[in-house]
């Protein structure tokens, strides 16, 4: 089993919480209303903004090698289009827990090595990935199809490959890792993990 197929396992309660979770559903499913949507796209096109500050830091902390098969960074524009947000959008400021899930990244990015950023991040890729994969074409003339082909599209798949490539790489033996570095890497994961179901818990709140 390779590290991110084992860090993924670990991760299993949360995802399936998050496959759950009513705003996902409500994108899965056509279920959405203007004002969650509002809300779901004000905080994200505020992380997206940070996380592409907080994706270059990591860039810099990965060998040549690995920053030059690195897939064209992507730009939500078109999956934040598909959940058709009112102008009322713009009156939203970020919240509490968004701004705390950036901080830990941040802090997880300045503070450890390159894998343990690339962890920090990893959740935000794959989670996506794996939620357009389970909810794309479970409901016919779904408006929200376009943000699940986005995040299904094979521009995406590659920069989620690429995640899991630099990781497994990263760390060929991961049973052999000290304790200590083991439970820094998992926690610095999980910790995202538990940011990402927040995100989507807040989201259908409104
Ligand atoms: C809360 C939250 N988590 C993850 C993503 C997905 N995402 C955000 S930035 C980025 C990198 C490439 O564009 C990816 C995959 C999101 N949109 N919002």
């Amino acid at each position: 089993m390779k590290f991110h197929n084992y860090l993924l396992k670990q991760a299993e309660p949360i995802l399936n919480d998050i496959y759950q979770s009513s705003f996902v559903k409500g994108i899965g499913f056509n279920n959405l209303s203007q004002q969650q949507r509002d809300y779901y796209v004000a905080q994200d096109s505020y992380y997206t903004d940070e996380f592409s500050h907080l994706f270059d830091l990591t860039i810099t902390k990965l060998t040549t090698e690995q920053q030059s098969t690195q897939p064209q960074t992507l730009d939500e524009t078109v999956a934040h289009d598909a959940l058709l947000a009112s102008p009322n959008m713009l009156n939203i400021p970020p919240d509490d827990h968004n701004l705390a899930y950036l901080d830990h990244m941040k802090t997880e990015i300045m503070s450890g090595d390159a894998t343990n950023a690339m962890l920090a991040l990893l959740p935000c890729t794959e989670s996506y990935h794996l939620i357009g994969k389970r909810y794309l074409n479970t409901t016919a003339h779904n408006t929200y199809s376009p943000w699940l082909e986005y995040y299904t599209s094979s521009a995406y798949q590659d920069f989620t490959q690429w995640s899991w490539q630099v990781i497994d790489a990263q760390i060929p033996d991961w049973q052999k890792l000290p304790v200590n570095d083991q439970k820094r890497y998992l926690n610095t994961y999980l910790t995202s993990y538990q940011f990402e179901l927040s995100f989507w818990e807040h989201a259908a709140q409104q």
